[in-house]
């Protein structure tokens, strides 16, 4: 939520990110209110995760990314931060030798006073007991954060964006090497985060996607090829193409796992079914 309690937002406008002479993202417009819950596709090499570094300043980025009300374009990482954006990332990056709840202090320090802090040490604020609660880990607050499982660390990134008064979570492959239960638990989670925040999630689960997307975008080369929902984007003949296509960087086998999970055929893969949308 705005601080003004407007309903938060993120427009991106004719992104472009080029390396060298690479073009990696290719006039990207992508507008996600606070509460959907979007989804980022696309096979390897689409442009998502480009897409989302551009939003932080951690790749270089053409056009306009609006959060707010604030461009972001042009500004460095620290400032887009304090505007309300945060990333996690395929490895989840907590300190490993402190505990949960230092790991929550301190990220809670990025946006408080120091008063504030000293007065903090006495025990846990009601706000980290909040987003403890809402992260699961209430039960972990005093375990070292080295010792979490995977799906506990991805959720401790979380809590710390969270406890940063973050508006905008972009989260990069949030599920990856999660058990079913933590799958389902991050689900839940991102469900009722979306409800107060703007989420974008980078995903190849698409068993995952098809449960809790809201709505999904679909990148492939470097441009967004299908935006709707779930069975919106499914019905796409592009998107099907793209998705039964075993050229690329995929192998014909994980083509036919893919189409599979997005509800297509996958005796409709050939390896010569090349996909259109990612030769433009
Ligand atoms: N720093 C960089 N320098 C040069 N090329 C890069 C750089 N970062 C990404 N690329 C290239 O940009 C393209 C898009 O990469 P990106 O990681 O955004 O794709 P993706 O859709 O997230 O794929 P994946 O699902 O495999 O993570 C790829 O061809 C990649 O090799």
């Amino acid at each position: 939520m705005n601080r003004d309690h407007r309903p938060s937002y993120l427009e991106i406008r004719n992104l472009r990110v080029v390396f060298d002479r690479f073009v990696a993202v290719d006039g990207v417009d992508l507008r996600v209110d606070q509460g959907d819950l979007r989804f980022l596709i696309g096979p390897n090499g689409a442009g998502k995760t480009t897409t989302i570094d551009a939003v932080t300043a951690l790749a270089p980025a053409q056009g306009s990314i609006n959060h707010n009300g604030h461009e972001l374009v042009g500004r460095k990482t620290h400032k887009i931060v304090r505007y309300g954006v945060g990333r996690t990332f395929q490895t989840a990056s907590v300190f490993e030798d402190l505990t949960v709840v230092q790991n929550l202090d301190i990220a809670a320090g990025l946006r408080r006073r120091m008063r504030d802090m000293v007065r903090s040490r006495r025990g846990v604020s009601p706000r980290i007991q909040e987003v403890l609660e809402a992260i699961g880990l209430t039960d972990h607050q005093e375990t070292k954060a080295g010792v979490l499982s995977h799906g506990q660390k991805q959720w401790l990134e979380i809590g710390m964006l969270i406890v940063q008064d973050a508006t905008v979570l972009l989260l990069d492959e949030p599920v990856a090497g999660m058990s079913q239960d933590e799958r389902d638990a991050t689900g839940d989670l991102l469900a009722a985060l979306a409800e107060r925040h703007v989420v974008i999630v980078v995903e190849h689960d698409m068993e995952f996607l098809r449960k809790y997307a809201q709505s999904v975008t679909v990148m492939a080369a470097g441009k967004i090829v299908a935006e709707g929902t779930v069975a919106e984007v499914q019905a796409s003949p592009l998107v099907q193409e793209i998705y039964l296509g075993a050229a690329g960087t995929k192998s014909l086998e994980e083509a036919r796992v893919d189409a599979q999970l997005v509800g297509l055929d996958p005796d409709a893969v050939t390896a010569d079914s090349a996909p259109e949308g990612a030769k433009n």
